[in-house]
């Protein structure tokens, strides 16, 4: 069965709830705008590409199952307020944002046209937000062959045989539309035969890697090892030559125009590490990650969540043997009183980072050590590039 964070028809929305994950995998039906921005805001879909697509299509589930004005100006100002109404949700990804400029784009200009009905500028949103979740998983494999062709050819450990990639947070199916973007990278090495391990970060305090990566990986049967974020150092220095560890891929939620990366809390703490440790440091996002119009990683806004996020754990009961899926538990682990500072997002400098893998390749920095992104957006949409192994 494939992993399916998001189940779409027209008219109809379902949401893998990744906050059951990955004890019970239940699917929450999603009506409206409304329940799209509760269900992102508390997290039972998050991943920046997932984040965006959700978004978009609860909206055209609204839009397919309402009685609509009959006048194109006013299904567009609708669609607008609607749009303005879900980037509040979740600030630091900016595939969200992305997705409703597009969105709004395409609206206006369907309201523009002669003889635009209500109807014909629903169809336009609907359409538009239908062609997002097929490129998403498109783009995905794109970055998945990229990343894999680029690690291979580059990387001292792939000279010696299959390669061992740690991984950081959720980037996988669960926070896209299928297949994944660091993870799918790993997907990659692995059906190409040249992945020796995957090793995945806990990825405190929501634990997308203990609960979701870690659900993927054994989903897809690729050998793979779950460790404390606490541990990423000493498995680079213990076991990073036995290991054949090439790298540390991660995915991002933002990408500024000189290739400061936003990405989950612990990033920028495991390039530092892949730098010490001569690794690669590779970030792996479709080009709606990239946001040329953030100049650099200080403009990223930087989502702080609650403190009980950090200080309590929620799961099924176990009592040292068996597992107890009707009884579900939450434990305090910190003390009372404590404050908390929970940051769900850092940013890692470009000068950590070797290589952006995206669907039409992976960008390097020039011999200035400057990444020119403004490239990925100068090849003709998502179509297969043959691949730009070595950088654009
Ligand atoms: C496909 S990259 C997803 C990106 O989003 C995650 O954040 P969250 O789980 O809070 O939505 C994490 O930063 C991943 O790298």
């Amino acid at each position: 069965m494939v992993l399916q964070a998001i189940k779409y028809s027209r008219g109809q929305l379902e949401i893998l709830d990744q906050l059951k994950l990955p004890h019970a995998e239940e699917y929450d039906d999603i009506y409206s705008s409304t329940d799209a921005w509760h269900a992102i805001k508390e997290m039972r879909t998050r991943g920046a590409p997932a984040i965006a697509i959700v978004a978009a299509l609860a909206l055209a589930v609204e839009l397919t199952n309402m009685k609509l004005p009959s006048i194109a100006e006013e299904v567009k100002v609708f669609i607008i307020e609607k749009l303005d109404y879900l980037v509040t949700s979740r600030p630091t990804a900016v595939n969200l944002a992305d997705a409703a400029r597009k969105l709004k784009k395409a609206t206006e200009e369907s309201a523009t046209r002669e003889g635009a009905t209500g109807d014909s500028v629903r169809e336009a949103y609907v359409s538009a937000s239908e062609q997002m979740l097929i490129d998403d998983v498109s783009d995905n494999e794109n970055i998945g062959r990229h990343g894999a062709d680029w690690i291979v050819k580059n990387t001292t450990a792939a000279k010696t045989g299959p390669v061992s990639m740690l991984t950081h947070c959720n980037t996988g199916s669960l926070a896209t539309a299928g297949y994944g973007t660091a993870l799918g990278v790993i997907r990659s090495l692995h059906a190409q035969g040249n992945l020796k391990h995957a090793f995945c970060s806990e990825t405190r305090p929501y634990n997308q890697g203990s609960r979701l990566t870690a659900f993927e990986l054994v989903h897809d049967r690729i050998p793979a090892t779950l460790v404390t974020d606490s541990m990423a150092a000493a498995l680079l220095r213990l076991r990073g030559p036995s290991e054949n560890i090439a790298g540390i891929v991660v995915g991002a939620d933002r990408v500024a125009a000189n290739g400061d990366t936003a990405n989950k809390i612990g990033t920028y703490s495991l390039a530092i590490l892949a730098k010490h440790h001569g690794v690669k440091f590779l970030v792996a996002a479709p080009r709606t990650t990239i946001d040329l119009d953030t100049k650099s990683g200080a403009d990223i806004v930087i989502e702080e969540r609650p403190g009980r996020e950090v200080t309590l754990v929620k799961g099924p009961r176990h009592d040292g043997v068996h597992l107890d899926l009707a009884v579900v538990e939450t434990v305090s682990i910190a003390a009372n009183g404590i404050g908390v500072w929970n940051p769900a997002f850092d940013v890692t400098p470009a000068e950590l980072i070797d290589g952006i893998i995206t669907e039409v390749g992976v960008v390097e920095k020039n011999s200035e050590g400057v990444f020119h992104l403004d490239k990925v957006f100068e090849v003709a949409g998502s179509t297969i590039k043959p691949s730009t192994v070595g950088g654009i």
